[in-house]
């Protein structure tokens, strides 16, 4: 991996046998259950699994958000107590001041750290500049479109210099084609600072193009169900995605995952539903009716 700004490597995560049992009007659920993954410094980890399995959950633990049940978590070997600068959080929806412009809202939680003007001014030029932004630094948020408004939420995440990027479905509202910028931009902006990147996301295909290792999360309660090493070569390109290797994870985990999110659905499908009636056919099921 080629790196061009940072100094000192750090960004290790360490989640070790994490449970998050809530409770809501006395009524008890296990969301997650003894978690353990690892990203090491400067790699990009993805986290898939069927809706409602504990991906955000476990992201708003590492975040400091959440205190989990059961279980420790660590950046760089320092427990997590709650949030903190050397985490930068985005999620999928677009987090900005509006009343700010696009450079004001990168230099908010640097003026909050007591960097003088100039200093973040640079900061965020030189940020606005990597994200492709920089001709933009004095537009408002709602003159930007979608994908541009994500890029600074990005950029402003990475503004305070965190070693560790948590990214909750960042794309997930944005369309196909920005999609795919947007995970170029990602890479680059990666590649760069030398970050280390813990990403959900619900798009196979994503997770694969962006990431070193992607663990698959089983139905709730969430456990790991597989660790998936991503051995494609970098920088990674689009044509790599119809690649026989490529495609091959993308099978295996299409696999994994369909298998946990027919679990997730109660076993509805495969007892009550798709697997009880079809044998029927249509003339059968009128009949039943
Ligand atoms: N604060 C909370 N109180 C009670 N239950 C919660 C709370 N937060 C999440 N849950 C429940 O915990 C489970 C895991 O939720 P979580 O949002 O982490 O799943 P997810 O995998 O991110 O889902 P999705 O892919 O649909 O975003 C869900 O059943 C959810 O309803």
């Amino acid at each position: 991996m080629m790196a061009t700004t940072a100094s000192t490597k750090g960004g290790q995560i360490d989640v070790r046998d994490v449970s998050v049992r809530f409770t809501q009007n006395g009524v008890g659920l296990d969301a997650v259950s003894g978690v353990s993954i690892d990203v090491q410094p400067g790699q990009f980890v993805s986290i898939v699994g069927p809706s409602g399995c504990g991906k955000s959950t476990l992201l708003n633990i590492v975040a400091g958000f959440l205190k989990p049940s059961g279980g420790t978590v660590s950046v760089d070997g320092a427990p997590i107590h709650g949030p903190g600068a050397d985490r930068g959080v985005v999620f999928q929806q677009y987090s900005l001041f509006p009343w700010l412009r696009v450079r004001e809202n990168v230099e908010f939680g640097l003026k909050m750290q007591g960097m003088c003007r100039s200093e973040r001014q640079s900061k965020a030029r030189t940020l606005l500049g990597l994200a492709g932004l920089l001709a933009f630094e004095n537009h408002y948020p709602e003159q930007l479109s979608g994908g541009m408004r994500q890029r600074v939420g990005i950029v402003r995440a990475l503004a305070t210099g965190p070693q560790v990027l948590l990214m909750d479905e960042p794309f997930g509202a944005l369309d196909a084609q920005t999609r795919l910028v947007m995970q170029e931009i990602l890479t680059h902006m990666w590649e760069q600072l030398q970050l280390s990147v813990l990403f959900i996301t619900h798009d196979i295909e994503e997770s694969i193009f962006l990431s070193d290792k992607v663990y698959v999360m089983t139905a709730r309660p969430g456990r790991i169900k597989a660790e998936i090493p991503i051995p494609l070569p970098r920088p990674r390109t689009a044509e790599m995605t119809s690649s026989a290797e490529f495609l091959a994870i993308h099978h295996r985990l299409k696999a994994l995952i369909r298998e946990e999110s027919l679990a997730a659905m109660g076993g509805e499908l495969q007892e009550g539903g798709l697997g009880r009636d079809w044998h029927l056919g249509p003339e059968g099921v009128r009949a039943a009716l």
